[in-house]
């Protein structure tokens, strides 16, 4: 039997200080937990001025082939407008998001996710990775929401619900397009896609997550880290983040630049998958998020993948795969030991 993407997600066990977070609301100053240094990872002193941007992206240009084939080879991520998804439904989601983190800690524990579990409340997964604890929270949910809606708010969760799954099925078909206009820069004939693509007619058949963040107000955010520095491991992510800096990714030969929220659009970075598929033509995005003192940040990333059996590997053609070939469900078990060396561990 196929098997789901939380089932996936579930094979590894946590400590509890690996799923609970701060209690942000009673904290006035940064405890020790969460005091990073350079020996931590934190390298704020390289991060460089607005001069760069990541291209954005006009879904409808008649040249939007050639431009995603440019800004996912330079950057391997763009801001994309006129992507078709209401602005009213992300308001709504991101709105619903913030009623979620603003519950009491005692309540959010309620549906707290469990030790072996993919979805819930709790702590960035790649949190064991780290000595430090992160300036952050979040909300996991795979398919429907309504086991955790329930916990959270017994008697009404359902326009949570209802609005967590418009947002999910919204985000796959915008997800599909990109893929398609994707595969198109990366020079794959229509007709040709199930060929091409060395793996399993399935591919198609997308499953997604769809993760809440929220990153509060930090008492001493030079010395904190919201996100530490990663890459998303599926084919790519859609991110919407409300009017609060924070997301920054970085850039070989520049260092850590800036990605500030742009007003209805929505920012896309390829994933570990989309890299491999790409024979590496395609970066998959190093990013993180650094905190901020007065404003508290939200975002919503809907990660887009193929089913968790199908088959990954390099376009058929590329003569010599960099990649051996890898099934989702293996790659997301390789990640979740290895982190960002789950990639060399796949070099031919
Ligand atoms: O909050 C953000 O901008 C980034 C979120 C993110 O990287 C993630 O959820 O994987
Ligand atoms: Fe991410």
């Amino acid at each position: 039997m196929a098997t789901s993407l939380s089932e996936a997600y579930r094979d590894t066990t946590l400590q509890l200080k690996h799923i609970i977070p701060l209690d942000f609301d009673s904290i006035h100053d940064l405890p020790e937990s969460h005091v990073w240094t350079t020996k931590d990872n934190l390298d704020l002193l390289s991060e460089k001025p607005d001069v760069l941007s990541i291209p954005i992206i006009d879904l409808n240009a008649l040249s939007a082939t050639e431009l995603v084939r440019n800004a996912c080879q330079k950057w391997g991520m763009f801001h994309l407008i006129n992507h078709g998804i209401p602005l009213s439904l992300v308001d709504e989601a991101e709105e619903h998001a913030r009623r979620l983190f603003g519950l009491p800690l005692e309540r959010k524990l309620k549906a707290l996710r469990s030790p072996s579990g993919a979805t819930g409340y709790g702590v960035a997964r790649i949190s064991p990775f780290f000595s430090k604890l992160m300036w952050h929270e979040g909300f996991t949910i795979m398919g429907s929401a309504v086991d955790h809606a329930k916990e959270l708010w017994p008697d009404e969760y359902e326009e949570f619900c209802d609005i967590m799954d418009n947002y999910q099925k919204k985000m796959k078909s915008l997800a599909y397009k990109i893929l398609l206009l994707i595969l198109k820069a990366l020079e794959v004939d229509d007709k040709n896609q199930d060929q091409e693509i060395n793996c399993t007619p399935s591919f198609y058949q997308s499953e997604g997550a769809l993760q809440l963040n929220s990153y509060p107000c930090c008492p001493n955010p030079n010395r904190a880290v919201g996100l530490a520095p990663h890459t998303d491991s599926l084919l790519l992510t859609i991110l919407h983040q409300n009017d609060t800096n924070g997301l920054q990714i970085f850039q070989e030969g520049t260092g850590w630049v800036p990605v500030p929220p742009l007003s209805g659009a929505l920012v896309v970075n390829m994933g570990d998958l989309m890299h491999i598929i790409s024979n590496a033509h395609f970066p998959t995005v190093y990013h993180r998020v650094v905190p901020n003192e007065t404003r508290h940040r939200f975002s919503i990333a809907y990660f887009y993948g193929p089913p968790t059996d199908s088959i990954i590997a390099p376009l058929s053609k590329f003569q010599t795969p960099c990649f051996r070939p890898v099934t989702l469900k293996e790659y997301i078990s390789l990640k979740s030991r290895h982190l960002e060396k789950a990639l060399t561990l796949l070099r031919n």
